[in-house]
């Protein structure tokens, strides 16, 4: 799973739980983005935030890992490269990449959009104010699947740091903490 998690919710992790269960994943990979191709024009915490909040929110769960791959990546993340360096390192694996229906909405803007789905199945979870639609998709490589409805944002969590409101509940125990101890998401949006 793929995402910028700035900062990781329970809408995320809900949506790797309901995946991994419905298709019998092995392992959900969270690959925390290394500089987001369609959020340059917005302010993103720094990677290493990021990727540490991920694997905090992560390690009760056995099956989730999280990986490295586009924090290390030099230039903007592209799942192309995602997909190519996650394959080389499990070269035996079935790829399922899982986006929310706002992310796939936009897939075939994405980067090398025809070779992705030669590379990985992807599953588009429901989320709450986006339809989901997967027409002029590829039947057989995209599946559609409806998860139990969180209405949390990773902008609202920030916008609701930066207010001094509680993101308890929104994001796993950890991560408020880590949010607390770091002060972020103090003067951003
Ligand atoms: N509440 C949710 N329910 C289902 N899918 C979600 C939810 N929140 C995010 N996703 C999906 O998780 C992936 C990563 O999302 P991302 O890290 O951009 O979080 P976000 O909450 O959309 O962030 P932001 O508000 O900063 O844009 C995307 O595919 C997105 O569609
Ligand atoms: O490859 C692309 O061109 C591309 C364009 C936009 C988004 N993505 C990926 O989609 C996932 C969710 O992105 P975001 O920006 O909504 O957090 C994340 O893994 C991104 O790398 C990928």
């Amino acid at each position: 799973m793929g995402g910028t998690f700035d900062p990781v919710h329970h809408g995320h992790l809900v949506a790797a739980s309901e995946v991994a269960a419905r298709f019998e994943l092995d392992e959900v990979v969270f690959v925390p983005t290394g500089h987001p191709t369609f959020k340059q024009e917005q302010e993103v915490t720094v990677a290493e935030h990021r990727y540490l909040m991920t694997v905090i929110a992560t390690a009760s769960n056995p099956r989730f890992t999280v990986s490295r791959v586009d924090v290390d990546r030099e230039g903007l993340t592209f799942t192309v490269d995602t997909l190519r360096d996650l394959k080389a390192q499990r070269p035996d694996a079935e790829l399922f990449f899982i986006t929310g229906a706002d992310a796939i909405e936009q897939i075939l803007t994405w980067k090398d959009a025809e070779e992705l789905f030669t590379m990985a199945q992807f599953v588009a979870v429901t989320r709450p104010g986006h339809a989901l639609s997967v027409d002029g998709l590829p039947g057989d490589r995209v599946h559609v699947l409806e998860i139990p409805a969180l209405a949390i944002s990773s902008t609202d969590v920030r916008e609701r740091a930066r207010a001094g409101q509680p993101v308890w509940y929104l994001v796993p125990d950890g991560v408020v903490q880590y949010i607390a101890k770091h002060r972020l998401y103090r003067g951003q949006s």
